[in-house]
């Protein structure tokens, strides 16, 4: 496969899968939609426990959609999906199924990051709701921050993902058992908003 093939996406890692997509909404409504997002949704700042102490996380967030879910030992409620990440999430399942990557998502976590100084530490999306080897995508608006993956067993260097505003970046299967990421923070850098599509194996109520 060449490169860079655009319906294919372009291929960053070939085993796990890491491949990017650009233009996935187009240029009116990549900007519309940030705008949205930015404005309509009710963004939360919770606080966690980190080695025995609380600090409110440094960056905001919403979770949407139809599966409960735990995070930090908590359960949570999604908030319903918004029609401006339905879209979204129909583009992003329309452009996986035309690169051969038939898939489905009843959750995403919205990140907001209002400055370069905001960010999210090293993890990988592995809890156990999520399956033993998930398929997760990361659609990026605004500031272009790029992700850095690290190999836990260090076989190989670390490296940058550079996440265009509009793009699409696919983790595929075997990704987070391999790798861990996180969005380091940058001198300068504008709002950003990103939105992680995830399945959640639903929990009885
Ligand atoms: O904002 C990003 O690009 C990273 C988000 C992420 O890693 C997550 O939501 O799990
Ligand atoms: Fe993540």
């Amino acid at each position: 496969m060449a490169p860079f093939d655009p319906p294919r996406g372009e291929t960053l890692l070939a085993s796990p899968a890491l491949t990017r997509f650009t233009e996935l909404l187009g240029a009116p409504a990549a900007a519309s939609a940030l705008d949205r997002l930015d404005h309509e949704l009710d963004w939360q700042q919770p606080r966690l426990r980190l080695y025995g102490r609380e600090h409110p996380i440094p960056r905001r967030q919403v979770w949407m959609g139809d599966a409960r879910y735990r995070y930090s030992g908590r359960d949570f409620l999604p908030t319903p999906w918004h029609p401006t990440v339905v879209a979204i999430r129909d583009a992003v399942i329309q452009r996986l199924a035309q690169a051969g990557h038939p898939t489905r998502f009843n959750s995403v976590l919205l990140n907001r990051y209002a400055t370069g100084r905001e960010r999210m530490g090293w993890h990988s999306d592995d809890e156990p709701e999520l399956g033993p080897a998930p398929l997760i995508v990361g659609v990026s608006l605004g500031a272009d921050r790029p992700l850095r993956f690290r190999w836990k067993d260090r076989r190989a260097p670390a490296f940058n993902v550079d996440q265009p505003h509009d793009s699409l970046l696919l983790m595929g299967p075997g990704t987070q058992a391999a790798l861990e990421h996180a969005l380091l923070p940058r001198r300068s850098s504008g709002l950003r908003i990103s939105l992680t599509f995830r399945w959640i194996t639903p929990v009885a109520p």
